[in-house]
């Protein structure tokens, strides 16, 4: 876990980074300072954070800042009751591929939001000891595994969004249609059942290539007579982020 938890306390943020804007709650993915700890000081687990003095993109200074508003600033009651309303909790999410490189680290910035009632992830293999590990982050959402296609059914049922990072990544030399073969299928195949057991959930789908695979999501969609082309997303961060790093390298 203790990777994990690394892992997002360098993506979760709530104050900003210039170029992303600022942010008056957490929300995601940028890079910050103090406050990155504030919202993840819900963590039981959080003394497992680890910051590295030396090589951190703060600098030394900004390190021992941090550590420094950081180590007496605990007081998990105080932020829990700002930050975490019970009421607010009403989501429930569903990641498909949750224990991968992409599923796990997006499985534990869902479990830290206060908006999300209930986490189930699924997996065709290796989903129990993640679930383990964020159902331990104290915060409102109910953590549940599922192994396998005979439980991707119960996985679905009642779920509001559903996020797909299921499938296979680039190996060195590959290109993103090299990958079209194998997760077109699979996500085909976790669509259908979307289709059959949330088909008012919202869709967001990792899996590459995106291009090609929202199209085969929608067509799924279509066939089942469930498509809501407001309900369908294909998640482009990456491309956006690395897009704005190219340009910016090419002015410099
Ligand atoms: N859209 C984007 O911005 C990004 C997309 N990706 C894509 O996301 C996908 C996942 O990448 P990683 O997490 O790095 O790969 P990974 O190999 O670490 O994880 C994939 C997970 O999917 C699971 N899986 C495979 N078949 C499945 C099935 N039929 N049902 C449920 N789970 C299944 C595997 O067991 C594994 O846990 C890749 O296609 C990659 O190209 C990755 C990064 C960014
Ligand atoms: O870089 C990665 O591994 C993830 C990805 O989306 C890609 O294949 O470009």
């Amino acid at each position: 876990m203790t990777s994990t938890a690394v892992t997002a306390a360098s993506i979760g943020s709530v104050c900003a980074q210039p170029s992303l804007g600022a942010r008056s709650k957490p929300s995601g993915l940028s890079f910050s300072c103090s406050k990155t700890i504030n919202v993840f000081s819900g963590l039981k687990a959080s003394s497992s954070v680890v910051i590295e003095a030396d090589t951190s993109f703060l600098g030394k200074e900004g390190v021992a800042s941090l550590q420094a508003s950081f180590v007496p600033k605990i007081r998990p009651k105080q932020v829990f009751a700002n930050q975490l309303q019970p009421q607010a909790s009403t989501f429930k999410v569903a990641v498909l591929g949750a224990a991968g490189g992409i599923g796990q680290p997006l499985g534990l910035l869902i479990k830290m939001s206060p908006l999300v009632s209930a986490l189930h992830l699924y997996d065709i293999a290796n989903v129990k000891g993640v679930a383990a590990d964020l159902s331990h982050c104290n915060t409102p959402a109910k953590v549940l595994d599922f192994t396998g296609q005979s439980e991707l059914a119960n996985c679905l049922k009642g779920v509001d969004v559903v996020v797909i990072p299921a499938g296979v990544p680039r190996k060195p030399g590959m290109t993103r249609d090299d990958l079209f073969n194998i997760n077109a299928g699979i996500v085909k195949t976790l669509v259908e059942a979307v289709a059959d057991n949330c088909p008012d959930a919202f869709i967001h789908i990792i899996s590459n290539p995106v291009n090609s695979t929202v199209p085969i999501a929608a067509e799924v969609l279509k066939q089942k007579g469930v498509y809501n082309p407001k309900k369908l997303f294909g998640v482009t961060t990456l491309d956006v982020v690395r897009a704005n790093a190219l340009l910016l390298k090419g002015r410099t």
